[in-house]
């Protein structure tokens, strides 16, 4: 089974967005502006929800659509997935806040 990581579906949305290619959909997205990426994540996100509900397979495709619309949002405004792994890698070892908080069993 061919696999592809999200480092691998981020250069590919980048690659579409340096070099745009006409007819193909992620240069598409670009040319169409932030707007209609930023609604496009919104509906995905949505997606995932319905598809959670509904069973895991829908859950994995939808999610796979949602990570491809990240990526596309991520290269439009300039941000790098190594940026988002520095963010995840700051939270490592960090604990959940939760445990802080007094009201979180109606400790209030
Ligand atoms: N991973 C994806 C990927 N996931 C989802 N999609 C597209 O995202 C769209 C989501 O479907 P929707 O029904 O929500 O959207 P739509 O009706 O087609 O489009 P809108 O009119 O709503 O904008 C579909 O057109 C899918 O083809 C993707 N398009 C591209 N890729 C990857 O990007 C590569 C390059 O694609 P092109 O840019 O098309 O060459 C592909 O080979 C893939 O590896």
């Amino acid at each position: 089974m061919t696999k592809q990581t999200l480092e691998e579906l981020y250069d590919l949305a980048y690659q579409r967005h340096v070099q745009p290619i006409p007819g193909a959909y992620t240069s598409y997205l670009y040319a169409q502006g932030q707007d209609k990426i930023l609604k496009k994540v919104g509906e995905e996100a949505t997606e995932v929800i319905l598809g959670a509900k509904n069973n895991r397979e829908e859950l994995i495709y939808e999610t796979a659509d949602l990570f491809f619309h990240l990526m596309v949002l991520l290269v439009s405004t300039g941000v790098s997935l190594a940026e988002i792994e520095a963010e995840l890698g700051a939270r490592v070892g960090q604990q959940s806040r939760l445990h802080e908080r007094q009201d979180w069993r109606g400790e209030a």
